[in-house]
């Protein structure tokens, strides 16, 4: 068989870069095959893809050796059109794809180029925008959109375009934990019943992983490093030399002592050896030394004394046209130091109530009251004294050309002394690990770095609380618990953390309350743990309990949260695995 994708001894460097970021790369991709490709934040994984879908070297100029062919024809004799009727793709940042004004336009663009007859155009674009549960915003504009439903409009597209290779670089990131599933069942159905060829990036490898992949492409330093099948590659440890996290089920089987070969080891929850792995799990968990390291784990103690919130909502109502309500009778308080999870389905209202907090909107009922004043008087600059943003989207936030000036942006302004300024300028820096990019200019950071980057600019201006939309989308496992170890520390300094997020284990494990929206309502506010364990809750709320939670139920443990807590407990005690590493 003719490989569809073949790419041949490719080493790229970008325009004003002095080293190639991709080298000597060789990779067959064949007909049919379904392929993830990871690596740690900055291998190159989203730059090999830009040499997949023609971006490199159509729109990125640089220089570009070796060749890249899609189905026998080299990449730089086709035109970027022709290169999109095959390789269709879903970027990390569907923002830029989009181009209509409304979201049936959007979704009909790639049929307006192959002329297709307006009625059966109408009939596909709403099949598609069904397929992903979109259809009732099929008028509306695609802008004005959640994170969630842009990344579900923009596969919309791709869908009615029909390409033989569908390549998706992090397309679940920006989803709930319910939508991400049906993703990648979505994924695996065209794979499996249309033949496609799937190529996905993602760190969220579980996920992926539980879907069937044919092999996991790992790139370290913009070299390809191993090309294995999925069960080979978990067991080979190659992953987790590079820093990439084993599906969480899996990384508890090892700390309890299971070990697996190529052969053996389960690749979904569903598939572990129930008879043999549970006694095995329960004489870890009942060994008596634990009791302690599990309670250690069940999080900060709740701060719930009568001290003055820092931010307090009474009864808001919000809407951004006044006849759709987002937000309906939102009420809460944050106290100095609480660790807030903020979760819902994609469109639930958690961007738009952090809008809120900020200021950039106002209550159209109720009111808002930080440090016990109440905030409609304020202004943008006296709450960004307060709170700290941190976007789901680095692109939405970065303003200026390197990242020295980025980060100085908010201390210049704020009134610090010089000597203040170098300090928490190089403290962010380092904390988010871009000492060595301070003169970078922006436009040449990858995804992850940029996040970093936007991280440590809030984090130069001391804030009180620190509202994080997706603090960890995108990064690999290395920077996802520095980053969260620092977030952390900061709580424990009497700083406020709420993150919106849809990973469920990173709420369990730096969270200890959880504040749920549905539709615009609070329809829970309660503690991490007990809200894991009401499934009724989650369910209703797209919401997920993580693999570790489903071991501990697939394995019937009569409290499967003390599992958790004592894997949580364990990781803390620096005895997994990547820590030797
Ligand atoms: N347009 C560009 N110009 C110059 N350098 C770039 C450009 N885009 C990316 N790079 C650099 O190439 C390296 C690899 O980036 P790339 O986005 O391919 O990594 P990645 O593995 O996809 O990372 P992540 O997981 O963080 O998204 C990074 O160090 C980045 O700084
Ligand atoms: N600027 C806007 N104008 C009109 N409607 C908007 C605008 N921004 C968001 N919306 C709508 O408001 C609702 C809530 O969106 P929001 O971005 O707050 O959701 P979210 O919970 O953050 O979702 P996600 O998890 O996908 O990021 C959605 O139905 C969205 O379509």
């Amino acid at each position: 068989m003719k490989p569809i994708i073949s790419i041949q001894d490719v080493t790229y460097t970008y325009p004003r870069v002095k080293h190639p970021t991709i080298r000597q790369i060789n990779l067959d991709i064949y007909p049919g095959e379904k392929i993830l490709i990871a690596g740690p934040s900055g291998s190159g994984k989203s730059t090999l893809a830009r040499c997949i879908n023609g971006l490199i070297p159509h729109s990125y100029k640089g220089e570009l050796q070796g060749a890249v062919m899609i189905d026998g024809k080299p990449i730089t004799e086709m035109p970027i059109v022709e290169i999109s009727e095959k390789v269709g793709t879903i970027l990390q940042d569907p923002e830029g794809q989009f181009i209509g004004l409304s979201v049936a336009e959007d979704v009909a663009f790639g049929l307006e180029n192959r002329e297709v007859p307006q009625r059966e155009m109408e009939v596909q674009v709403k099949a598609a925008l069904e397929r992903v549960g979109m259809v009732q915003y099929m008028d509306g504009s695609p802008q004005e959109l959640s994170g969630g439903e842009k990344q579900k409009v923009a596969l919309a597209g791709i869908l009615t375009i029909d390409p033989e290779v569908l390549l998706l670089d992090e397309p679940l990131a920006n989803l709930d934990p319910v939508s991400g599933l049906q993703m990648m069942e979505l994924m695996e159905r065209i794979h499996k019943q249309a033949g496609k060829t799937v190529i996905i990036v993602e760190h969220r490898i579980e996920d992926v992983i539980a879907y069937g992949v044919d092999r996991i492409v790992l790139m370290v330093d913009g070299a390809i490093v191993a090309d294995l099948p999925a069960a080979q590659m978990l067991s080979s440890g190659l992953l987790k030399e590079a820093g990439i996290r084993h599906p969480l089920y899996l990384e508890a089987l090892h700390q309890v002592g299971c070990s697996y070969t190529a052969d053996d080891l389960p690749l979904r929850v569903d598939e572990v050896d129930v008879e043999e792995t549970a006694p095995i799990v329960s004489r870890w968990l009942s060994n008596g030394e634990n009791e302690a390291s599990i309670e250690a784990a069940s999080g900060h103690d709740r701060n719930t004394d009568e001290t003055l919130p820092i931010i307090s909502f009474h009864g808001v109502h919000f809407g951004y046209e006044p006849h759709v309500q987002v937000l309906s009778e939102v009420s809460f308080a944050i106290q100095p130091g609480e660790r807030v999870a903020l979760l819902g389905h994609n469109g639930a209202g958690k961007s738009t109530l952090s809008q809120l907090m900020l200021g950039m909107y106002q209550p159209t009922k109720g009111s808002i009251a930080i440090n016990g004043k109440n905030a409609s008087g304020m202004n943008i600059a006296e709450r960004g004294r307060q709170i700290g943003y941190v976007m789901q989207n680095p692109n939405h936030m970065l303003s200026q050309d390197t990242v020295l000036a980025e980060i100085l942006l908010g201390p210049k302004h704020s009134g610090f002394s010089q000597e203040e300024i170098g300090r928490s300028v190089d403290h962010a820096l380092a904390i988010c690990d871009l000492a060595g990019y301070r003169n970078w200019p922006i436009s040449a950071l990858s995804h992850g770095q940029k996040k970093r980057l936007t991280i440590a600019s809030v984090l130069a201006m001391n804030p009180k609380l620190l509202l994080l939309d997706e603090p960890t989308a995108g990064q690999d496992y290395r920077h996802y618990r520095e980053m969260m170890a620092f977030i952390d520390g900061l709580s424990k300094q009497g700083i406020a953390l709420v993150m919106v997020t849809h990973d469920m284990h990173l709420a369990m494990e730096y969270t200890d309350r959880a504040l749920v929206l549905s539709k615009g309502r609070i329809v829970a506010d309660t503690s991490t743990m007990a809200l894991l364990a009401n499934e009724d809750r989650l369910t209703g709320s797209q919401l997920r309990p993580s693999s570790l939670y489903e071991l501990g139920k697939r394995l019937a443990l009569k409290q499967p949260d003390r599992l958790i807590r004592r894997y949580i407990a364990e990781e803390r005690k620096g005895s997994a695995q990547y820590e030797e590493a």
